[in-house]
């Protein structure tokens, strides 16, 4: 793998406010890179200052070997930035958008590659529609559809599916895959751990100016903790003498018929478990495996708490 991204010790100060503290990361080419953190983290902050729209206040910006802000006009052609503020003219149609950035680019041909993206966005049929009459996930696959004329290498997208309903935000994600297996590099920003979790191929948690945690989305879950078990029996009598039998083993008693046992020996425990309730011929309802997701482990980072 090829580094094409790598931040190194940014800082960046606001009046009193220490927004970025010494933030480092890198971004493999051809991947996704999901920036994970709540609202006020300084995720928009670090966007900009990668993108060289903000200078730090210390710190290296390397993309593709150049230097930010020093060669920003060597380099800018290589990426676009989607901020979260759209860059749209509302009241030019999504065609006349796209063919006045084409011309802003110095693009030949510049109505066919309107045409081309309308097209691969989903856009043909609103392609002569006033833009500002587009719904916001129509809206949203323009704004993408225009940061991707030149055919950019790395794309920035600032919260890219904020606000938008469950059906656009998957078109969108669909539309983010589609771009990585184009073998984009793409950095996003985003508050939905469901949305690092769905594309990131690394996530990085910022806190506070602070990134915390950084990990593929299975090693993120990974600091969650163990598996669980998870058994449901028929009546509180069953649970009690499970309960009494499973003594040495980590229960929590989630209400009086559920039980979960976390598998800190690892997940082959499970098998010994139920072996051991069916032994003593304790029934069983039901019962699964828990895996932790990325909210056990953002609820860990931010809180200090695991959820059970
Ligand atoms: N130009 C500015 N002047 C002063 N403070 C700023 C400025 N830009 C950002 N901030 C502050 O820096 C902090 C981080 O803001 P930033 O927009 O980077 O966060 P974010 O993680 O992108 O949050 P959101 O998800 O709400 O966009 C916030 O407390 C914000 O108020």
């Amino acid at each position: 793998m090829t580094t094409i991204i790598k931040i190194d010790q940014i800082k960046k100060r606001f009046g009193k406010q220490q927004v970025l503290n010494h933030v480092s990361l890198s971004v493999e080419q051809g991947t996704i890179y999901s920036l994970l953190g709540a609202n006020g983290a300084g995720k928009s902050t670090l966007l900009k200052i990668m993108t060289g729209l903000l200078p730090a206040d210390g710190g290296d910006v390397e993309i593709e070997h150049h230097h930010l802000p020093k060669d920003l006009l060597t380099i800018q052609r290589r990426f676009s930035y989607s901020g979260q503020q759209s860059s749209i003219d509302d009241v030019l149609t999504g065609m006349e958008n796209l063919t006045l950035v084409a011309k802003l680019r110095h693009l030949p041909q510049s109505k066919v590659v309107a045409q081309d993206l309308l097209a691969r966005f989903s856009l043909t049929d609103a392609a002569n529609k006033a833009a500002g009459s587009y719904s916001g996930g129509m809206a949203r696959r323009l704004d993408l559809a225009m940061s991707l004329v030149g055919d950019p290498e790395i794309i920035f997208l600032d919260e890219p599916t904020t606000g938008l309903d469950p059906a656009s935000r998957n078109d969108l994600w669909t539309m983010i895959r589609e771009l990585k297996a184009k073998g984009k590099t793409i950095f996003l920003t985003t508050q939905y751990i469901e949305e690092a979790d769905q594309l990131a191929d690394r996530i990085g948690f910022l806190r506070d100016g602070e990134i915390i945690a950084t990990g593929t989305p299975a090693e993120m879950k990974q600091l969650a903790g163990a598996e669980k078990l998870k058994l449901i029996f028929k009546n509180d009598a069953d649970s009690l003498v499970a309960q009494k039998i499973l003594e040495t083993a980590q229960v929590t008693v989630l209400d009086p018929v559920t039980l979960v046992v976390t598998l800190s020996a690892g997940n082959h425990q499970s098998l010994a478990i139920l072996k051991q309730l069916a032994d003593a011929e304790v029934p069983i309802d039901n019962f699964g495996l828990v895996s932790p997701t990325l909210d056990d482990v953002f609820m860990k980072l931010t809180k200090g708490v695991t959820q059970g």
